[in-house]
């Protein structure tokens, strides 16, 4: 049997990355949960691939919100919304070599962004994005909706450092998505097996030995986790890494006592929306093509929505202050964990969720929007409303985060050997979607992974 010197458990959006930048001279077998060729869709047709494998599909606790993530090679960035955007600068603070400035040779390393500062964005990465360049009339308007009412302008609203709006770069080349498997496999030093669902880390004396998938053992000094903020932190309390109440009341043994799960947090969205006085045309791209950041709120366009002739304006918390928590249900793998993301548990939330409602309908009762503006929307009460409409924006992070799970250098406190790369490791979210961020954390893994065997 090959033997390997990396073991990177899940491919998606951070493992493919990951395993991509090894050291030419190391082998790394990259094991994945799902399909080696997951279904795809053209980009309009995101949503529907939500109904496929692709999907885990797995829900909150108390089964009312759904919370896709991505299952097979790609992972979630092969059944995501494509944008393709850094947070705020002023939103990276996550300890030492973590602040944006520390993250952004990985940010530009990741991508190729023609058309913008080639001080600030990358121009020889493997992922190629670019904004809409047919714009669609109802997200023009919406940007004009936004210039009418006094928002900035962004010249370059993927960029992580102005706020306002404008249009972000997307993961579509020629019309069809590129996930982040597309721009950075195949590599000729990493082997993918698929349909693999690793249910054990295996660790000796402090050290990690290697993983567990389906019926086969792998022995291996360094094992990457990228399954994702849902799937590592499920893994690794099937290990024993957790909290020790938690898994003691399973029957599992403890190895470490660590609290993976907690700080559970994602961007919760909501919406107003508008019955359209005319047809709104299909969307060429994602239907998300115009953004804007606001404080601590994001602002987007879904150009159309699959129901009749309807348009939304919707927003989302960028910096919530409510954490939830993911526990298992059983020490059986094959059982999903229970998810609770506590959305609007902090009242502070609720507050920003109003203010963000009150811009969304200023937005959506300007000039600029008068030709499309059907019906207004009856609201009622307020907080209710929004308790109702709420759902998730799927940029689950912070289960095993970085400061209480795993040290700035991503390994987890007391295993060697033993390193998160994914968006688990966020400890407090950034003000953007977070595939970008979470491809630059696989890039700076990578980089740390092999500064060290170089070192020795
Ligand atoms: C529907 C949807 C829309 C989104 N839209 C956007 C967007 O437009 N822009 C944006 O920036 N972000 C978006 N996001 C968020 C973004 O895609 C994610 O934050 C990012 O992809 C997460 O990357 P990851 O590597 O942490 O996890 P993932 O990409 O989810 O990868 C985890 C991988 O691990 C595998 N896995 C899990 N458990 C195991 C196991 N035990 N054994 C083996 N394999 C395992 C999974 O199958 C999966 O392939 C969206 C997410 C979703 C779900």
């Amino acid at each position: 049997m090959t033997s390997y010197d990396y073991v990177v458990v899940g491919a998606g959006s951070a493992g493919c990355a990951v395993a991509a930048r090894l050291s030419r001279d190391a082998r790394g077998l990259l094991i994945e949960a799902g399909s080696a060729k997951p279904p795809t869709a053209l980009p309009r047709l995101a949503w529907s691939l939500y109904e496929t494998s692709a999907n885990w599909a797995d829900k909150t606790a108390d089964g009312t919100l759904d919370l896709p993530r991505g299952r097979g090679v790609g992972g979630s960035s092969a059944i995501n919304a494509m944008v393709w955007a850094r947070g705020h600068r002023s939103s990276y603070d996550w300890g030492p070599g973590w602040t944006f400035d520390d993250l952004l040779p990985y940010f530009r390393r990741s991508e190729t962004a023609a058309g913008r500062d080639p001080v600030l964005r990358g121009t020889a990465g493997p992922l190629t994005v670019s904004p809409a360049l047919h714009q669609h009339p109802l997200a023009a308007a919406g940007l004009e909706a936004a210039l009418e009412i006094g928002h900035p302008e962004a010249k370059d609203v993927s960029g992580g450092l102005e706020e306002g709006f404008g249009w972000p770069d997307l993961c579509i080349v020629d019309g069809q998505r590129q996930s982040v498997a597309d721009a950075y496999l195949p590599q000729d030093n990493v082997d993918v097996v698929a349909d693999a669902f690793v249910h054990r880390i295996r660790m000796r004396n402090g050290r990690v030995a290697g993983v567990d998938y389906n019926d086969t053992t792998v022995d291996c000094p360094q094992v990457i986790l990228t399954a994702g903020t849902i799937g590592s932190a499920q893994l690794l309390q099937l290990s024993g890494i957790g909290p020790a109440d938690d898994l003691r009341a399973l029957g599992i043994p403890v190895v470490e006592d660590l609290p993976v799960g907690e700080n559970l947090h994602d961007h919760a969205l909501f919406s107003v929306k508008y019955d359209s006085t005319r047809p709104v045309p299909e969307s060429l791209y994602n239907g998300i093509e115009v953004i804007g950041l606001a404080g601590d709120l994001q602002f987007l366009y879904f150009a159309r929505i699959p129901i009749g002739e309807v348009y939304g304006i919707y927003f989302s918390l960028m910096a919530p202050h409510s954490r939830g928590r993911l526990r298992l249900a059983s020490p059986r793998p094959e059982d999903r964990p229970l998810i609770d993301p506590a959305y609007l548990s902090d009242s502070r939330d609720m507050e920003t969720a109003l203010t963000g409602l009150d811009m969304a309908r200023a937005l959506g009762a300007t000039r600029a929007l008068a030709p499309w503006r059907g019906v207004e929307p009856g609201i009622g009460d307020a907080k209710a409303y929004l308790r109702e409409d709420l759902s998730s924006y799927y940029h689950y992070v912070g289960t095993c985060a970085m400061g209480s799970v795993v040290a700035p250098d991503l390994q987890v406190y007391g295993i060697e050997g033993l390193r998160v790369a994914d968006a688990s490791v966020i400890p407090d979210i950034p003000s953007a979607n977070t595939n970008a961020t979470v491809v630059a954390i696989a890039e700076r893994a990578a980089a740390l992974l092999n500064d060290e065997r170089v070192s020795g």
